[in-house]
């Protein structure tokens, strides 16, 4: 890595020639960037329109991030000039991406990532990573063999994790999520899951899964859109990025549904989450309560008792699941597991302080050493009176992408009035 430069509210293309000049410039005395472009890669670069856009040197390569609100259009554009090739790449581009960038300041942090902030955005939704050099973007750009960026929406404070809820077909899963979903109808809320199946006669697309073509999944796979997927009893399942993303946004904790092979993958990925495994009392109940479910053929039952034997067995693999459910008796069952989440509910008094300050409004950003960062910030946007100053600090950050980057510090070094109390 070689540094980093920060522009914001920059219009786009006339003046790409004093930024890369200034690329230069802040680099004299290091080793030669060589990143001033000549007119045709300027050119190359293709960015015609107004709006903001930031460059930022990783290597041997710039990647700038540039967005526009256009009216009723809004775009984000990531692409990288390679230093080698001279050339300009357009990666693939993975994760939940803002949905506008009306202006915006980077920094490059240590783990290959660059820390974006929007500007003129409350403070809840202003902070974002893109993922360019991550261990998960190398992991991408092996398999996709492509440039890879990926990005994550920040999240400050540690809001209680998402939680996969597996177990071979039958033993209960989903009468115990419906049942928790009808309880605590505000507190959780159901990963839709896509899949190849057809819809069983009182299933409801969009509500228990989203119903799919096997060739629109595969693609949407490839385009990097799951977190997780897997060939579940000869039918396509999986989890798309926003399926989670839809409930996290609603302020709800997610639950998902998935297989042991889901389960694997999540565990893998930057998701942190809970992982419980739901087992029958015995194997002869097992298959009494899915022919007694009646939703199967007799061969389709013949199929899921074999894969059930094989996630049973799955499921005793250490460091997969952190708990094991017996659902013998059902209302046992789900007190069990309701003591087990709100054991892992209780607050975080960062996350829950947070709470009080989304509404101040980001108007700029300066670096400061040892992972932290200044954000300024106003309470209604403009008012200069009540402009303040926010320490960000990212030196205990998890996850990342495709999920969420979760554990940001914030603290308020000046005060925004009641807003701003209890940081
Ligand atoms: N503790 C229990 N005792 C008796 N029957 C139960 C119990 N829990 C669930 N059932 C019944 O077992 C059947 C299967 O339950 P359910 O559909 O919730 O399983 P599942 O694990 O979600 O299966 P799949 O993975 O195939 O979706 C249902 O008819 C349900 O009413
Ligand atoms: N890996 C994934 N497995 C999933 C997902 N959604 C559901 N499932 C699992 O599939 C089986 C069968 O479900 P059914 O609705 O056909 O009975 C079950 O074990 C579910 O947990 C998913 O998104 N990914």
């Amino acid at each position: 890595m070689i540094g980093f430069l920060v522009f914001s509210n920059m219009p786009c293309f006339k003046k790409c020639a004093v930024m890369f000049d200034l690329l230069e410039i802040d680099h004299q005395g290091e080793e030669a960037p060589e990143y001033v472009l000549n007119s045709l890669e300027l050119a190359a670069c293709d960015s015609e329109s107004t709006g903001c856009r930031t460059a930022t040197i990783v290597g041997n390569k710039m990647y700038v991030v540039e967005g526009s609100e256009d009216g009723s259009k809004s775009w984000i554009n990531v692409k990288i000039f390679d230093k080698l090739t001279r050339s300009w790449v357009f990666p693939t581009v993975l994760g939940i991406k803002p949905v506008q960038l009306k202006g915006h300041s980077t920094l490059l942090l240590k783990n290959g990532q660059l820390l974006i902030v929007k500007m003129d955005s409350t403070l809840d939704g202003c902070i974002w990573f893109l993922e360019v050099d991550s261990p998960f973007v190398k992991e991408q750009k092996k398999i996709l063999g492509t440039e890879v960026v990926a990005w994550s929406k920040g999240v400050i404070g540690n809001a209680p994790k998402p939680i996969v809820i597996s177990g071979p077909s039958g033993v209960g899963k989903g009468t115990l999520i419906n049942k928790l979903m009808k309880e605590f109808p505000s507190r959780y809320g159901f990963s839709v899951s896509h899949t190849t199946r057809a819809p069983r006669e009182k299933e409801l697309d969009g509500v228990h899964y989203h119903f799919t073509e096997r060739s629109i999944m595969e693609k949407d796979i490839r385009d990097g859109k799951f977190l997780e997927f897997a060939s579940v009893h000869g039918n396509l399942y999986g989890t798309s990025i926003e399926a989670v993303e839809v409930v996290t946004d609603s302020g709800k904790r997610c639950i998902l549904d998935i297989d042991v092979q889901g389960a694997r993958s999540v565990r893998a990925s930057s998701l942190d989450a809970i992982f419980i495994f739901v087992t029958p009392p015995s194997f002869e109940e097992l298959e009494k309560r899915l022919r007694a479910r009646g939703t199967e053929t007799e061969e389709q039952v013949q199929k899921r008792l074999r894969n059930a034997r094989a996630e049973l067995d799955e499921a005793k693999s250490p460091g997969l699941f952190n708990h094991i459910l017996v659902n013998d008796d059902l209302e046992s069952c789900y007190e069990n597991l309701k003591k087990l989440l709100a054991s892992d509910e209780t607050a975080d008094p960062l996350y829950q302080s947070s709470v009080k300050i989304l509404k101040a409004h980001v108007s700029g950003m300066e670096s400061k050493a040892d992972h932290r960062t200044l954000i300024h910030c106003s309470a209604s946007g403009t008012n200069a009176a009540t402009h303040s100053l926010l320490m960000l600090d990212t030196s205990s950050l998890k996850g990342g992408a495709p999920g969420r980057t979760r554990g940001l510090g914030v603290y308020a070094l000046g005060s925004l009035g009641d807003g701003l109390n209890g940081i």
